[in-house]
C-alpha cells in the first residue's frame, strides 16, 4: 500500500462514517480530483480522494476530501488532523480545513467541473445563492453518518452534506427533498445546489458510474430537533400531545406530496416477498451481530408471517430513515423535515424503490420509544411506567395527527405496522451494537415488547 493510503487506512476506522467498526480497511485508491485553492501564497492542495473498502461485503466506496498542508504551515486542530503520508506534508481531513470548504461552496455555486483520472465532479446550482458569495464554514457537531458543512454567513444560510459512501444513481436524499421544494411544499428546506459525479465502476474493468457527491440547502439556524425537544419534555415530564399530533399531520403532508410527486403502485405478490426477505435478512444479520435475539427468532417470525397474510396499501416513495432527529422545530413553519437518504445500512437500491410509507410511521413511533429509553439509560432511577406513559401519549397522538391528515383510520394495531416496527427495531439492534454498543438495551427490550404484544401503540 503507499503512503497516501496506509495514512487513509489508519485514520478511516476512527471516523463516525466507517462502516466496518472493529476492522481495518482494505483499501484501493479508486480515483481523485482537484479542486482549485483561493489561499494566497500557500502551499496547499485540495484533493479528493475515491478509496474502495474491498474488506467490506460488498466493496464500498468512500468519498475522502482531503488538505495536503506543508507541515510548518499547519495551524489545524489536531484532531482534524489525517495523518503526514511523508515528511513535510500533513494530510487534514477537508470538510475541517477553510480550503476545501470554500472549493466546495464554489464549485456547486459556480456550477464548474473538476477532472481525474475516469473521473469528473460537476457542481450544479438552483440560483438561491449568489456565486460570488464566499462565507466560511464549520462542520455540524454531532453524530452524523455523512458530514455536513455549515456556512451560516451566506445571505441564505447554508449547509452542505459531503457524502461519505458512494453509491451509483441520483441520491433519494436530494431527489425527494429537491422535487417537494420545487413543489412548494415548506416541509422541507429549499435547495442550493448539488455536485454529481462519474466514477470508475467498481464491478467492470472498463465501465463508469454516476452519482451524487454531495448536496448544499437552505440552512435552518436556531432551531431544535424534534429528538431534543421530545427529550426536554419527556424529563421534564411535560405533555408532549401537541406537537405529536403535529408532526404526524407534517409526516402525512410529506407522504401525500410524495404520492403524487412520484409513481405509485400496488403492492404485488413479488414485493411482498421482497419485503419479507428483506424482513429476514435484517432479522439473521441482527442474530449474528447481536446473539441475545436468537431468542426471539421464532416470536418474530410469527410477527411477520401475520403481516403477510393482510392486504397491503400501495406503495410509494418515501423518507426511509424517520426519526425525530430527522425533524426541526422552525418558528412560523412548524416542523420541517431533513434527510430523505434512506438507511445508511440498507442497499441503496432497495432505498429507492417505493415502498410502505407506514415504514416511516413505524420509524417514528420507535424513535418515541428510544426518548424513553435513553432518559432510562442516563438515570436508572427514573421511573420506567412515567417514561413508558410518557411514550404511550406521544405515540397515539402522532398516529391521529397522521391519520387525521391522510383521512384514514390508522389502526395502530395493524399487522404490517406492527411488522414494520418490529423491523425497524431489528434494524437498530444491528445498528446500536455497531456504533452505540452501550444502547443496544433500547431496541432489545423493544423486540422483547413487539414480539409478545405485537401492534399496541403502547
Ligand atoms: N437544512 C438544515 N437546517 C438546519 N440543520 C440541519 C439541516 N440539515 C441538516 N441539519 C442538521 O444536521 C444534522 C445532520 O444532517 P443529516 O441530513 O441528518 O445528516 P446525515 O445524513 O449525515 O445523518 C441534522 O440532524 C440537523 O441537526
Ligand atoms: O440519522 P441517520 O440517517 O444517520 O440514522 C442512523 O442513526 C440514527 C441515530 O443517530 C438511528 O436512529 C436511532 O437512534 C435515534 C436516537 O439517537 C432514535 O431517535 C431513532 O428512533 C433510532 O432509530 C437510525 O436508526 C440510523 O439509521
Amino acid at each position: 500500500m503507499d503512503s497516501t493510503l496506509a495514512c487513509l487506512a489508519a485514520w478511516m476506522p476512527r471516523q463516525r462514517w466507517y462502516a466496518a467498526k472493529g476492522r481495518p480497511p482494505s483499501l484501493r485508491l479508486v480515483s481523485w480530483w482537484d479542486l482549485p485553492s483561493h489561499e494566497a501564497g500557500a502551499d496547499v492542495r485540495v484533493r479528493t480522494f475515491l478509496v474502495a473498502d474491498e474488506g467490506a461485503l460488498p466493496t464500498v466506496l468512500y468519498q475522502i476530501p482531503v488538505v495536503a498542508r506543508a507541515t510548518e504551515t499547519v495551524t489545524a486542530d489536531p484532531a482534524h488532523v489525517i495523518g503526514s503520508p511523508e515528511p513535510g506534508t500533513v494530510f487534514i481531513d477537508g470538510p475541517f480545513d477553510p480550503a476545501y470548504t470554500s472549493a466546495l461552496l464554489q464549485l456547486v455555486l459556480r456550477g464548474g467541473d473538476a477532472f481525474g483520472p475516469q473521473t469528473v465532479a460537476v457542481g450544479h446550482h438552483t440560483g438561491l445563492v449568489a456565486s460570488e458569495e464566499s462565507p466560511t464554514g464549520r462542520v455540524v457537531t454531532g453524530e452524523q453518518s455523512n458530514t455536513s458543512v455549515i456556512y451560516a454567513d451566506a445571505r441564505i444560510p447554508v449547509i452542505c452534506k459531503v457524502y461519505r459512501q458512494l453509491h451509483g444513481g441520483f441520491n433519494p436524499d436530494i431527489e425527494l427533498q429537491t422535487a417537494l421544494a420545487d413543489d412548494g411544499s415548506p416541509r422541507v428546506p429549499r435547495t442550493i445546489g448539488w455536485v454529481e459525479g462519474t466514477w470508475p465502476d467498481l464491478a467492470t474493468a472498463h465501465g463508469t458510474v454516476n452519482g451524487s457527491l454531495a448536496f448544499a440547502q437552505e440552512f435552518l439556524p436556531d432551531v431544535d430537533d424534534a429528538w431534543r425537544a421530545a427529550l426536554l419534555s419527556a424529563a421534564r415530564g411535560v405533555d408532549f400531545h401537541e406537537p405529536a399530533f403535529a408532526l404526524g399531520t407534517a409526516t402525512a403532508e410529506v407522504h401525500l406530496a410524495l404520492g403524487h410527486l412520484f409513481p405509485t403502485r400496488p403492492a404485488s405478490p413479488a414485493d411482498r416477498r421482497d419485503t419479507a426477505a428483506t424482513w429476514a435478512r435484517r432479522l439473521a444479520i441482527a442474530i449474528a451481530e447481536v446473539p441475545e435475539i436468537a431468542e426471539r427468532r421464532e416470536a418474530a417470525e410469527s410477527v411477520y408471517h401475520r403481516a403477510l397474510e393482510v392486504d397491503w396499501p400501495p406503495l410509494q416513495r418515501i423518507h426511509g430513515d424517520y426519526h425525530l432527529g430527522q425533524v426541526l422545530e422552525v418558528p412560523g413553519r412548524g416542523w420541517v423535515l431533513l434527510d430523505f437518504e434512506g438507511e445508511p445500512m440498507r442497499p441503496m437500491l432497495e432505498r429507492i424503490r417505493p415502498d410502505l410509507a407506514l415504514r416511516d410511521v413505524a420509524g417514528m413511533l420507535r424513535s418515541f420509544d428510544y426518548v424513553a429509553g435513553s432518559l432510562r439509560l442516563d438515570d436508572p432511577e427514573r421511573s420506567p411506567q412515567t417514561m413508558r406513559e410518557w411514550a404511550r401519549g406521544a405515540r397515539q397522538a402522532f398516529v391521529s395527527g397522521y391519520a387525521a391528515a391522510t383521512g384514514t383510520t390508522l389502526d395502530p394495531r395493524h399487522p404490517l405496522l406492527a411488522a414494520l416496527e418490529l423491523d425497524k427495531a431489528v434494524y437498530e439492534a444491528t445498528y446500536e451494537a455497531r456504533n452505540r454498543p452501550t444502547w443496544v438495551a433500547i431496541p432489545l427490550r423493544a423486540i422483547a415488547r413487539l414480539v409478545e404484544r405485537p401492534a399496541a401503540v403502547a
